[in-house]
């Protein structure tokens, strides 16, 4: 026997040197919830570990994780069903909390990267990404109340904009519009191959903003598909994404793998809620190792081709790398 390659296994300094994939605090977007007032900080209860802050705790959020070596951070608002109708107007009022958070994490970490998201189901009364008439998802009617949401984050500071909504055209829209108002600069995340998932419901939970009715198949992409996945990538890239994006990550990493092979543009993943959630709930279960079980789960996203990470595991990943 010549070849042996349990050789290149033999000791923790020669499984380093020829580590084929190697993960860093750099590659990680970590996704974090802000809520109205002052001094808040509430857990989601189906995410050990992840919070809703007001925007002052956030502040202290963001320090903490900037010093632990990630620089870039996705922010999601939960608004009251008060504030909720079925056009989404919040979503673009100058005076809501969201915008003013995100201008007040802007000025206070310039070097951080800011990522917002563009949907309407934070805002929607009835829970749904666009518009909803007569049972139906209006779509060029969504691009209207997306393309002001996107402007008016631009306007508050956000470096990417995520259009997580999964509407035709919507890349090429918000470009337009953006670029209108004179944010050449702003660079877009497109959720391209968004599918219609089981995995999202603590991310719902986090947001209170789950359909009041019906699903969102009708609009995130069917888990059955991969090559689906092709023609909305050649779109988002012809309409001008700077970014792809493959959601969820781990049932997914052979769409991942796709898009990096057929894309020059960065191929970024969402490791999403429930993924999240279900690693902690084993792990509190005594059911699995919870650290070694999130470190695989990571690696493996980086491994199938994603350049970019959102995760929840974001923070306590910066702290075992340091
Ligand atoms: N625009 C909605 C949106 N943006 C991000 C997520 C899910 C993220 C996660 O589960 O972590 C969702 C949920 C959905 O489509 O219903
Ligand atoms: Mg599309």
């Amino acid at each position: 026997m010549y070849k042996r390659p349990r050789r290149n296994r033999k000791s923790a300094a020669i499984r380093n040197m020829v580590e084929e994939t190697r993960l860093s605090p750099k590659d990680f977007i970590f996704p974090l919830f802000v809520i109205d007032g002052i001094n808040q900080k509430e857990e989601v209860a189906s995410m050990p570990g992840i919070y809703r802050h007001s925007t002052d705790l956030l502040l202290k959020e963001i320090e903490e994780c900037m010093e632990l070596g990630i620089q870039s951070f996705d922010i999601f608002p939960a608004y009251p069903e008060s504030k909720k109708d079925k056009k989404a107007t919040e979503s673009y009022n100058p005076e809501t909390f969201y915008l003013k958070a995100i201008s007040k994490v802007k000025s206070s970490f310039p070097e951080a990267c800011i990522m917002t998201d563009v949907a309407m189901d934070p805002y929607s009364s009835d829970g749904h990404d666009g518009i909803l008439k007569n049972g139906k998802i209006l779509n060029d009617e969504t691009l209207e109340v997306l393309a002001k949401m996107a402007v008016a984050q631009a306007q508050a500071g956000a470096d990417i904009i995520g259009p997580s909504d999964m509407m035709d055209g919507r890349v090429g829209y918000l470009r337009e519009a953006l670029d209108k108002a004179g944010h050449t600069e702003v660079s877009i995340m497109s959720y391209t191959a968004k599918y219609a998932s089981a995995f999202y419901n603590p991310f719902r939970d986090a947001l209170d903003s789950a359909p009041k009715a019906g699903d969102k198949k009708t609009y995130q992409m069917d888990p059955a598909n991969l090559h689906e996945a092709l023609i909305e990538a050649e779109l988002d890239e012809a309409e001008g994404a700077d970014f792809l994006m493959v959601k969820p990550a781990l049932a997914y990493l052979d769409v991942i793998r796709l898009l990096k092979e057929n894309s020059n543009l960065p191929i970024a993943a969402y490791n999403v809620s429930g993924e999240y959630s279900m690693i902690k709930a084993a792990h509190e279960k005594g059911w699995l190792d919870g650290e070694n079980a999130m470190l695989e789960t990571l690696l493996s996203i980086k491994r199938a081709g994603a350049n970019i990470i959102l995760s929840y595991f974001a923070k306590e990943y910066a702290k075992l790398y340091k």
